[in-house]
């Protein structure tokens, strides 16, 4: 299955609660960073519960371009043998990120600081994304870039022969764009500093303590948060267990939500701070979800979820709140479908520049399946039609995003006629095992339209 190929149009439909454990992949974001800061250290990082999806796979094969060893050793076991701050080579041949913005733009980050010349591309989805946002403070390291119009893939990055450290405050709330300017800092002298007015997800900054950077957050007097990296360190090499991953655990969840009669387990997700935005929205919207054994795994929060069927009520989600849940938009927006009253989620601009325009994928796909919503740049109105309101009866587009088509197909779990997606494929990117898992539980979800 790969999203670079043939699409695989999904269709789920109705069929009895949903019951059982949901073992759900490793962390996306913790798995790609594992494997950079694996490469960059001295000596051998053992990774545990790596999520092997495509946008992993990819930045995987990139530290190996660059000149690391990287070897899997069983499921979700890998080791990486790196080359050290300062020890990465020019890849001999292109770098193909697939569908990951996170992969693309982390590497960037990486090869900013090196004398020798990098070049990007992606598919067809990930091409389209913007790229400006890392390449802009990547040149205040003295890196140079060439891509196409908007500064969009494929792009050619010339690293700086004699780097000088940063200081930079993000336009955007972005933990993509802050982690690319720290790993451009690791190989430069002295301090790089970004300043974020909006908290983004830290596994970049936990990591790299981790590693044995010497790395400090504070707060500004303004409230924001101030993180300085001094350059040039010996990472050492760390035993990685990556934690379920959040995002993924979000479509069992819901869909135990909005399915009458359903129970499910989703034990060792991530309840990192600047990740758990969702949960705390679905408990205000009366989601019956119990937070057990909390505990804390490899330096980030874990708990098991326990989570039954819900009469859920419509909200106003805090744009505040965004950060903490960017990824988790589609789905609620799904969920939102199936709550008494309106969900309003402001401050969501940046659903726009994902995989797809994720807010104009969401709407006209509800509006296919007989819900009625608003948007405006930076909004998305969901109107409820209450627990059995969903007609469904669409096929839906994905755009090539994997987010889009989880969703619609969690969609069609509930509704009263089943929903179909034109591609399927994409979700291998960051839940390959997604069919299996929720079929596992009792969903009915098949490949054809
Ligand atoms: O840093 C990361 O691992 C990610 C950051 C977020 O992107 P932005 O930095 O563009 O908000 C998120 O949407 C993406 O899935 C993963
Ligand atoms: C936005 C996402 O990923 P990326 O930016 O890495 O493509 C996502 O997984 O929802």
């Amino acid at each position: 299955m790969s999203s670079h190929g043939t699409p695989i149009p999904m269709t789920a439909r109705k069929n009895g609660p949903l019951k059982g454990t949901a073992l759900v992949p490793g962390d996306k974001s913790i798995s790609h960073r594992a494997l950079i800061f694996g490469a960059m250290a001295v000596g051998e990082t053992k990774i545990t519960g790596l999520l092997e999806g495509e946008d992993v796979l990819d930045t995987a094969k990139a530290m190996q371009a660059l000149g690391a060893e990287v070897v899997r050793e069983g499921a979700g076991e890998w080791t990486v043998h790196g080359v050290g701050v300062g020890g990465f080579t020019e890849p001999e041949d292109v770098i193909d990120c697939g569908n990951s913005g996170t992969g693309v733009r982390l590497i960037m980050g990486c090869v900013a600081t090196y004398d020798f010349c990098t070049t990007f591309t992606g598919d067809g989805s990930l091409r389209k994304r913007p790229m400006a946002r890392v390449t802009d403070p990547l040149a205040l390291f003295g890196a140079q870039s060439v891509g196409r119009s908007g500064g969009r893939l494929p792009l050619t990055l010339v690293g700086a022969s004699d780097p000088v450290p940063v200081e930079y405050q993000t336009p955007v709330p972005s933990a993509q764009v802050k982690s690319a300017v720290l790993l451009a800092g690791l190989n430069a002298p002295g301090k790089t500093v970004v300043i974020e007015k909006e908290a983004t997800r830290d596994h970049t900054e936990r990591m790299l303590v981790g590693f044995g950077a010497e790395l400090t957050t504070e707060k500004t007097p303004e409230g924001y948060n101030k993180i300085t990296l001094t350059g040039r360190p010996e990472l050492r090499p760390q035993e990685v267990a990556v934690p379920r991953d959040p995002s993924s655990a979000a479509f069992p969840v819901c869909a135990a939500l909005i399915v009458p009669g359903s129970e499910v387990f989703v034990p060792g997700v991530s309840q990192n701070p600047t990740r758990n935005g969702l949960f705390i929205t679905l408990k205000e919207m009366g989601a019956d979800i119990t937070f057990e054994n909390e505990r804390e795994e490899g330096g980030e929060p874990v708990a098991d979820l326990r989570v039954k069927y819900s009469k859920l009520k419509g909200i106003e989600v805090p744009a505040e709140r965004a950060a903490s849940m960017i990824d988790e938009y589609p789905i609620l927006s799904a969920v939102a479908a199936y709550a008494e009253g309106t969900t309003t989620m402001r401050g969501v601009k940046e659903l726009r520049v994902k995989e797809s325009d994720r807010i104009d994928a969401m709407a006209r796909g509800l509006e296919a399946c007989g819900v009625a919503i608003e948007e405006d740049q930076d909004t998305l109105i969901v109107h409820g039609l209450g627990p059995n309101g969903v007609k469904g009866g669409a096929i839906c587009a994905t755009h090539l995003d994997h987010r889009i088509a989880m969703s619609f197909l969690i969609l069609g779990m509930a509704s009263q006629e089943a929903v179909s997606v034109d591609d399927g494929g994409p979700i291998a990117t960051s839940f390959p095992v997604f069919e299996k898992l929720m079929t596992g539980l009792g969903a009915h979800v098949v490949r054809g339209n």
